[in-house]
């Protein structure tokens, strides 16, 4: 039998991308409140507790309380939004990193940030084998396409065709880092540095190395190829050997799932720049929201995806 299933903010950006992955999906009914009910509290609460499986596309304060109108102990959630994401009865819905079982049997799995993916999937496994200090000051730069910004920035990055480029995060205590930080293992807060293009998708997340300061470490094609053997049986994180001379992204890219890690290495071996690729939309939310459904439904983790 299907399983119910109810995105709640469904016709946001990231809703509207997990229906698409989702459609044509035998295995799922789903729950629809048409344009005047979608925020009606009582149509939400309903469909919220009628669900096998409730799919969070809110703002922060929205999740929590949509959580709260859970009230019963059979609808499972995933959240993509930040609220739940260091929250220690939550499972953090990153499968490669937190354990396919524990997403599988979990009741709440909470959607890993976008920017996150990219830096926890690039030093958590490094720091894990012991290449990488637990203890480091470490900097994460980041540029994302403007749909990471959701609706509002959609709209601010469409009417100004002017911006090239937004530097912010600049008070520091940008929201992802707690979730940086504490699935990465470290012990330090990352100096996070974002910024936004003028693309609507995708993003890079870059985090540099001094080698040549961290004795443990290796080299470049060390880190690489530890990097690889932790994500070998993932159907959607790739390690790349390939070291190409720039890294672009473009304003007409189109929807994809992946997670492409790179290593670059100085040729004296002193530096490194751990690079990931992803589509902010995609294993950045609604293409993992829809991974982690697949395995808490018990089905093939890549059905549905854009691989
Ligand atoms: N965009 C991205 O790349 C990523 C987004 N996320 C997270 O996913 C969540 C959704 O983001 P995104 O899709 O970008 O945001 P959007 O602003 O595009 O969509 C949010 C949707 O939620 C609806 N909504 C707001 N409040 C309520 C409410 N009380 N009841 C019902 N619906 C409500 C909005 O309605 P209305 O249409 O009327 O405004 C809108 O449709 C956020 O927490 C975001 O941080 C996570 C990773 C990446
Ligand atoms: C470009 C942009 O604005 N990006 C968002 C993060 C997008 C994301 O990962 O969503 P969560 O809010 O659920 O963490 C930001 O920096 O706040």
């Amino acid at each position: 039998m299907a399983h119910t299933l109810f995105i709640d903010g469904a016709a946001g950006t990231t809703g509207l991308e997990i229906a698409e992955r989702l459609a044509g999906r035998a295995e799922f009914d789903l729950i629809v409140l048409d344009d005047e009910r979608r925020k009606d509290d009582a149509a939400r609460s309903e469909a919220l507790n009628d669900a096998d499986f409730v799919i969070l596309c809110l703002p922060d304060d929205a999740a929590r309380s949509a959580v709260g109108m859970i009230a019963n102990d059979r609808t499972r959630v995933i959240d993509a939004s930040s609220a739940f994401r260091t929250a220690p009865d939550w499972a953090y819905g990153f499968p490669e990193v937190t354990g396919r079982d524990t997403i599988a049997s979990a009741m709440r799995v909470s959607n890993p940030g976008c920017y996150p993916t990219g830096f926890i999937a690039l030093v958590a496994p490094l720091v894990r084998a012991g290449l990488l200090p637990a203890d480091w000051p470490y900097v994460c730069h980041a540029v994302s396409g403007y749909s990471g910004g959701g609706k509002a920035l959609i709209a601010r990055f469409e009417a100004d065709a002017d911006i090239a480029f937004r530097a912010y995060g600049l008070a520091l205590g940008h929201k992802h880092v707690p979730e940086m930080q504490a699935h990465a293992g470290l012990v330090h807060a990352p100096v996070f540095a974002p910024a936004v293009v003028p693309a609507h998708r995708g993003m890079l997340v870059e985090v540099p190395l001094h080698l040549s300061m961290m004795p443990a470490a290796g080299s470049a094609d060390t880190l690489r190829e530890t990097l690889a053997t932790f994500y070998a049986d993932s159907p959607v994180v790739n390690v790349v050997g390939d070291t190409p001379d720039e890294l672009l992204l473009r304003g007409s890219a189109q929807p994809v799932d992946t997670l492409t890690l790179r290593v670059f290495g100085a040729a004296d071996g002193s530096q490194a720049r751990l690079v990931a690729m992803l589509d902010n939309l995609g294993k950045g939310a609604s293409g993992a929201a829809v991974q982690n459904l697949n395995i808490m439904a018990g089905l093939d983790e890549a059905a549905g995806l854009r691989l």
